[in-house]
């Protein structure tokens, strides 16, 4: 059972409390999850494959309906990246930013606006006239990004959305998106394969066990923002990393092989 839309003031823009998912076909995909998120906070799911993270994440967005439990937001605008940017190859990056606005009922005017600051704040100026096809995958990724931020969400959903790039690529993405959620503070849901990620995007690092996934460990991340690139090679980074994995191999999931540490 689930219930979105309620909550008071302080409510956390995203809780799940006791939240199990079993597919109709029977897949039991989480179990007894309880997690909450407040705005300001930026939270990485991480654990085996299959073990429900991006389950959890169409939960919060409303496109799943849980088994058991309830999934509760404050029903502040929502931003959801998937793992591909799925943009519409014959519109333009201005024309696939623009898109949601539209669908959403904005006039013309104020979704060109909304596009034109979300396409500057991902640094994508210059190129609103190209197609997804004459950009690099690190571009499309913000053109999708972008597309996100022109419904101004308060709970941003992040399903591995680097996973294909380089890793510089993705180190840049990282630290433009810690940097968007430095400048207005979101609540943030970002699952990853990566532990180095997690922790550098990270507020908490959420572990889940093998599916069912069940929440194993939820670690603080002890450093502020913003974070400098050279964070990533300091020892404290690297004690909280070992954390991350330590708790990962917990899982005792042989999936787990697949994580990159
Ligand atoms: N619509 C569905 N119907 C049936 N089973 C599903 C459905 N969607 C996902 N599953 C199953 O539920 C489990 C959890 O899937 P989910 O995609 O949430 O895991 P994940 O942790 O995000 O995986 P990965 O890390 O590999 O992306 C998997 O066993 C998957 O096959």
């Amino acid at each position: 059972m689930s219930a979105a839309g309620e909550g008071g003031a302080d409510a956390p823009a995203i809780g799940f409390d006791g939240v199990s998912m079993v597919y109709a076909n029977g897949t039991e995909a989480l179990t007894d999850v309880s997690l909450s998120v407040r705005r300001g906070e930026f939270v990485s799911l991480v654990g085996p494959s299959g073990c429900g993270k991006s389950t959890l994440l169409r939960l919060a967005a409303g496109f799943e309906q849980a088994s058991a439990g309830s999934v509760r937001t404050d029903g502040a605008a929502l931003g959801y990246v998937f793992q591909d940017a799925t943009l519409l190859p014959w519109r333009s990056v201005r024309r696939n930013v623009e898109l949601p606005g539209r669908l959403g009922g904005l006039s013309a005017e104020r979704s060109r606006e909304r596009a034109a600051d979300a396409i500057r704040r991902v640094g994508l100026e210059g190129f609103e006239d190209h197609r997804p096809a004459q950009l690099s995958g690190g571009m499309r990724m913000r053109v999708s990004i972008a597309r996100a931020l022109t419904l101004q969400p308060k709970l941003f959903l992040f399903d591995e959305p680097f996973g294909a790039l380089d890793e510089m690529t993705r180190e840049r993405l990282n630290e433009e998106v810690a940097s968007l959620f430095v400048s207005d503070p979101f609540a943030g849901l970002f699952v990853t394969h990566s532990v180095p990620e997690s922790v550098f995007m990270s507020t908490r690092v959420v572990v889940l066990s093998g599916r069912p996934g069940r929440v194993v460990d939820d670690i603080g991340v002890p450093f502020g923002y913003p974070r400098p690139p050279e964070l990533r090679y300091s020892a404290e980074f690297a004690a909280v990393a070992a954390k991350v994995s330590a708790a990962l191999r917990r899982t005792g999931d042989p999936a787990e092989e697949g994580v990159a540490v």
